[in-house]
């Protein structure tokens, strides 16, 4: 049934990830807290690509991360090296040219992601016409479900937001569906107190 949807993880180079953590992380716990987050979601995704059948990309400019990506079966993109939503633009193009009909955005920094809230996201009616949102809770998008090429990407302060504004300018439905494990990601020193308390791999770095 979602054969047809490429899912698709951004991630940055390790040494220079987390960098809003500074205050409480020195630079290699920053990439090693970078790398737990990224192990975590990588596993949950390749156990539900098994059951649910869609696509699996990383896009990123690390040889590492490309590596450990390819070790758990999901494709490496490359990383045009201008930002966030440039490498999403890289990557949706290379969905649209594989084929497939939708593409679905997930952040490698998520707090604690639950299966029941992919699956939800991958089942959701899918329409050419729509984008499917699901906010972070500090208005960021954790989530970004809709056909390559549909919207450009508009990843930064309130993404959420502007990211349905685009889709109304396009001619396009937001659905926005808050899901309570994908509203939380670890950004900041709080998020990091607050995700040590879902998620005991954490711990550790709180
Ligand atoms: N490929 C790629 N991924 C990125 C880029 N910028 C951010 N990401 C990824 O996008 C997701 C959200 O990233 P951010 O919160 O902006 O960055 P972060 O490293 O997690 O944290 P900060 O340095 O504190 O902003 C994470 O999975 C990042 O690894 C980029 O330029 N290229
Ligand atoms: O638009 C967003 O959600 C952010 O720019 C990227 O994710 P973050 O919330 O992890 O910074």
């Amino acid at each position: 049934m979602s054969r047809d949807t490429l899912v698709i993880v951004p991630v940055k180079d390790p040494a220079q990830a987390k960098t809003r953590l500074s205050p409480v992380l020195a630079p290699p716990r920053r990439a090693e807290i970078a790398r737990v987050l990224l192990g975590r979601s990588l596993s949950l995704l390749s156990e539900l690509r098994a059951e649910l059948g869609f696509g699996l990309a990383v896009v990123t400019p690390s040889a590492e991360i490309a590596s450990k990506a390819r070790k758990a079966g999901a494709l490496a993109l490359p990383d045009p090296g201008r930002g966030l939503n440039a490498a999403l633009d890289a990557a949706a193009r290379h969905a649209a040219d594989e084929g497939y009909a939708q593409i679905c955005v997930l952040p490698a920094d998520l707090a604690a992601p639950r299966a029941e809230d992919i699956r939800r996201i991958i089942a959701f009616p899918r329409s050419p016409r729509s984008v499917l949102i699901c906010p972070a809770k500090d208005g960021g998008t954790n989530a970004l479900r809709l056909a390559p090429g549909a919207i450009a990407f508009h990843y930064g302060p309130r993404s959420a937001e502007r990211h349905a504004l685009a889709a109304q300018s396009a001619g396009l439905t937001p659905v926005i569906l808050p899901l309570a494990s994908l509203a939380e990601d670890v950004d900041t020193v709080r998020d990091l107190t607050r995700a040590a308390h879902l998620a005991p791999e954490l711990r550790g770095f709180a």
